[in-house]
């Protein structure tokens, strides 16, 4: 059982009711704050999940029942590509606005303006999403300078780190928006496109203009379902022709629990900086730490040229057992200091067929473990300074998601360098990196 309180003031009240008139079902759930994880949906009565379906009844392919229906949500309460004539009437030009900018960034612009039409037919639902307050506190995007620069690596260094992608990306929008007339300030459209960020669902129709549409394009706005929160594990949300719906993903959801959705595979990293808010490490199994900053760092072009003719730049990860297998393929191209030069061809040739299992790499094995203990060696270097510039912070949830963060970060170097050692608990010994790089 979870504590929690549920949302029964006047403007859930009213977006509720306004739900049912727009068709939108929900069943035993109600929405409710719940302790550190603010507004989210709670089960009110046991729900049945998929089971065995008993004879006559209806089944999918594997012979199973689908489960009661927690939410179901027509396509015509939705925000999409085609109700944004509805959603916002004097928008614009449609197909023109569609075509030059991102779904992103039209609905962005759509909520910027509809924020302000009080008679708007969507006004219940747009009352009870989160305050701009809400989002300064949780979106490392509205942070200070300052405060940006305590987070994770994976979060700020290079262009493609979450963080500086989303800059861009919101940079691009709103250039772009701005462009073509919409007078919005900064504050306004920051806040209308966190929203979108925050609350979009991957919708693609069976039509022509959609298989047209690049996935990033492809989303949707769902009142209510965007009530649910994350976990990796969640209800099961799917899209038909009639709209979306949300069934149990498990035998049965007890009374008095929080039911969450999945958003998608996303380490504690991701989930900071494009939601606001992070899980316990036990709690997300996809959690993991990027470490392409100092790897491409210890690169030179031509072994990055090698990695990239693999597929094998970038992207290199560790969890919380152990290092991915690119950052090995990485590490070990390291190790052949120049290898364009014939005379390491054999060793080229060696790295190769340990990329295709044909080589088990032991020979190499000790000057790899020696690299990447120094690595995690940096990273704990650099996370234990952010940790004491994160607890010189004023007492708030920025202080508290980037402590949290670097906590997690730093146990997960303790628990993959206690994997790196023997069973007798002594390091590995070999041929070191320094007599091993050629
Ligand atoms: C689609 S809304 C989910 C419902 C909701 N909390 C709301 O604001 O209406 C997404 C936002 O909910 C919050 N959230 C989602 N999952 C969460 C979780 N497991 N723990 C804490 N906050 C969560 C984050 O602030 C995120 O940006």
């Amino acid at each position: 059982m979870t504590t929690y309180h549920p949302a029964n003031d006047e403007k859930h009240q009213l977006f509720l009711a306004w739900s049912r008139a727009q068709g939108i079902t929900f069943n035993k759930i109600t929405p409710a704050r719940f302790p550190n994880a603010g507004l989210g949906i709670a089960s009110t009565e046991p729900i049945e999940g998929p089971r065995r379906a008993k004879k006559g009844e209806n089944k999918n392919r594997m012979g199973f029942s689908e489960g009661e229906t927690i939410t179901f949500a027509p396509k015509a309460a939705l925000l999409t590509r085609e109700n944004l004539k509805l959603f916002s009437p004097t928008l614009g030009n449609f197909n023109a606005l569609l075509k030059e900018l991102s779904t992103h960034a039209v609905f962005a612009a759509a909520i910027a303006k509809e924020l302000k039409n009080k008679g708007n037919a969507w006004r219940p639902w747009m009352k009870v999403w989160p305050s701009p307050e809400e989002y300064q506190d949780g979106m490392p995007l509205l942070w200070n300078k300052e405060q940006q620069e305590l987070l994770p690596p994976s979060a700020i260094c290079g262009e493609s780190a979450i963080l500086e992608s989303q800059m861009q990306k919101f940079e691009g929008d709103f250039q772009k928006v701005r462009a073509l007339g919409f007078e919005f300030s900064r504050d306004e459209y920051v806040y209308a496109w966190l929203v979108v960020n925050t609350r979009s669902l991957f919708y693609k129709l069976d039509t022509q203009d959609y298989k047209e549409l690049s996935k990033e394009d492809c989303m949707a706005l769902c009142p209510f379902i965007d009530y649910f929160n994350h976990s990796d594990d969640g209800c099961k949300v799917e899209l038909s022709p009639a709209g979306y719906t949300v069934t149990p993903n498990v035998d049965s959801l007890p009374a008095s629990t929080q039911l969450f959705v999945t958003y998608g595979c996303h380490s504690n990293d991701f989930l900071l900086c494009e939601y606001g808010f992070i899980l316990p490490t036990q709690s997300n199994k996809w959690d993991e730490v990027n470490i392409d900053t100092f790897i491409l760092h210890d690169l030179t072009p031509d072994q990055k040229r090698h990695l990239d003719a693999e597929g094998f730049l970038g992207n290199y990860i560790f969890d919380r057992s152990t290092f991915c297998f690119r950052t090995q393929a990485a590490v070990r191209m390291m190790l052949i200091k120049d290898p364009s030069s014939p005379r390491n061809k054999v060793r080229v040739d060696r790295w190769q067929r340990y990329l295709i299992g044909q080589e088990d790499g032991e020979r190499e094995r000790a000057a790899v473990e020696e690299y990447l203990k120094g690595l995690l060696e940096k990273l704990r270097t650099r996370g234990r300074e952010a940790w004491g510039q994160a607890d010189d912070l004023e007492e708030g949830s920025v202080k508290r998601l980037l402590l949290m963060r670097w906590q997690q970060v730093l146990a997960m170097v303790e628990s993959v360098e206690a994997d790196m050692k023997d069973e007798s608990g002594e390091e590995r010994v070999g041929r070191n990196l320094a007599s091993y790089i050629m």
